[in-house]
């Protein structure tokens, strides 16, 4: 054979393999382009991977804790999970490091930390490393309040004798004692006393002195009501891809059991929970400043755009009807949502016949959370008894 020849028969198995390829990328379709995460490579060095999510109440949380679980995972990471049967890091008490499974023989290993827990700055630097990067999450106080209300209606004394929370804010002391419970927690500055803050103080200098200690302990605080701006940002200050932070939203409430405030008690609010309302104002200002200074609002909604467009594309491959469903629809036990008071929390319903691997992200991003953290858990400490999953 010439060496003509051989170069021809080259060039044409060259382009048999070239038409192959295309064949069979458009034969497997978005399942490919599933596995092939977005800016990999660009971002990915050095990402950030020792960090402490405080997770607030009824901000969006759960789905933030979703993506450091699939993170943890991902990179081979540990986690400070709660102890034993425990399902939170000893909230509502002040937390201590008896709370984390392990924490003698995993001292010194931990990379994530982000179950509830009350801020104690002093015993949660004592699990984490000294180069942990510090976040959390805020809420407008009134839609925080108003999903509380409902969430927590027949756990919170202040809240079982009132049928709304219009009812409620008219005279909110009618029906607040401070001292009657912890339990209380839940109905005023909800978020302050995640912060390990009393929640029933007032007074200018002591809000000033609060609000500046939380600045200082916190690289990042994220604001729940642009929830996308703030995985943007956060991707950017972790140097994470953009892949790590799409998310399906968690903990969502059906349209039904969602409380319509009047425009008097939406301002009562603010005096009510004044406390959260300057961390919230002080916060939400900072955050865009944040935003301004790391990406650039070109940027931003460049970044918004794509992520959405991620999220899009990823429910299409993975979620049954592309919404979510309610508790009497959902299939899967592992995939059904706690539930709680009077919210009907939705949750996600799997596409059939997915391949394993589309099947094992799919599932991890719609996981709630007492189940990711108990597989987390089982991964984690083998031997142990596993978590006993309640949903009720
Ligand atoms: N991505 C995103 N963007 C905006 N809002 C979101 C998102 N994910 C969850 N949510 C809303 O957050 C509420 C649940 O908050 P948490 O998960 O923090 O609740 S919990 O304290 O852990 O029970 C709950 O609010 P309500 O529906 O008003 O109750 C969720 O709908």
């Amino acid at each position: 054979m010439t060496l003509g020849c051989k170069w021809r028969y080259f060039r044409i198995i060259v382009i048999l393999l070239v038409l192959f390829i295309l064949l069979l990328g458009s034969f497997l379709n978005t399942q490919v382009s599933l596995l092939v995460p977005l800016f990999s490579g660009q971002e990915s060095f050095h990402p950030v991977t020792n960090i402490m999510f405080l997770k607030t109440h009824k901000t969006a949380s759960s789905t933030v804790m979703n993506i450091l679980y699939r993170f943890t995972e991902k990179r081979n990471l540990t986690v400070a999970l709660p102890a034993g049967q425990l399902f939170h890091l000893g909230y509502p008490w002040l937390f201590l490091t008896k709370y984390v499974e392990g924490f003698k023989d995993l001292n010194g290993t931990f990379n994530i930390m982000c179950n509830h827990l009350r801020f104690n700055p002093t015993e949660v630097e004592k699990v984490m490393p000294n180069n942990t990067f510090y976040f959390s999450i805020l809420r407008n106080p009134v839609a925080q309040l108003e999903s509380a209300f409902v969430y927590y209606k027949g756990y919170v004394p202040a809240f079982q004798k009132t049928k709304s929370l219009n009812e409620f804010l008219a005279s909110p002391l009618k029906y607040y004692n401070e001292t009657l419970s912890i339990k209380n927690i839940y109905a005023r500055n909800n978020m302050w006393f995640d912060f390990g803050y009393d929640n029933n103080r007032r007074g200018e200098g002591y809000v000033r002195d609060a609000i500046r200690e939380i600045q200082w302990r916190f690289q990042l605080i994220l604001i729940s009501d642009y929830f996308d701006e703030s995985m943007v940002l956060l991707r950017n200050t972790l140097r994470w891809e953009l892949d790590d932070v799409v998310y399906f939203k968690l903990n969502s409430r059906s349209e039904k059991s969602i409380q319509n405030l009047t425009r008097e008690n939406r301002e009562r609010v603010k005096e009510w929970c004044a406390l959260d309302w300057e961390l919230y104002r002080h916060f939400n200002r900072t955050f865009w400043q944040k935003l301004r200074a790391v990406v650039g609002l070109k940027r931003l909604a460049r970044e918004v755009a794509l992520l959405r467009e991620r999220q899009r594309e990823l429910m299409d491959v993975c979620i049954q009807d592309g919404r979510p469903k309610n508790k009497t629809q959902i299939k899967d036990a592992n995939l059904k949502p706690y539930q709680s008071g009077e919210a009907d929390i939705l949750g996600y319903n799997l596409k059939q016949h997915l391949d394993n691997e589309t099947l094992a992200r799919c599932q991890r991003m719609v996981m709630p959370e007492i189940q990711y953290m108990a597989h987390l858990y089982s991964q984690q400490f083998p031997t142990n008894p596993p978590k006993k999953i309640r949903l009720q």
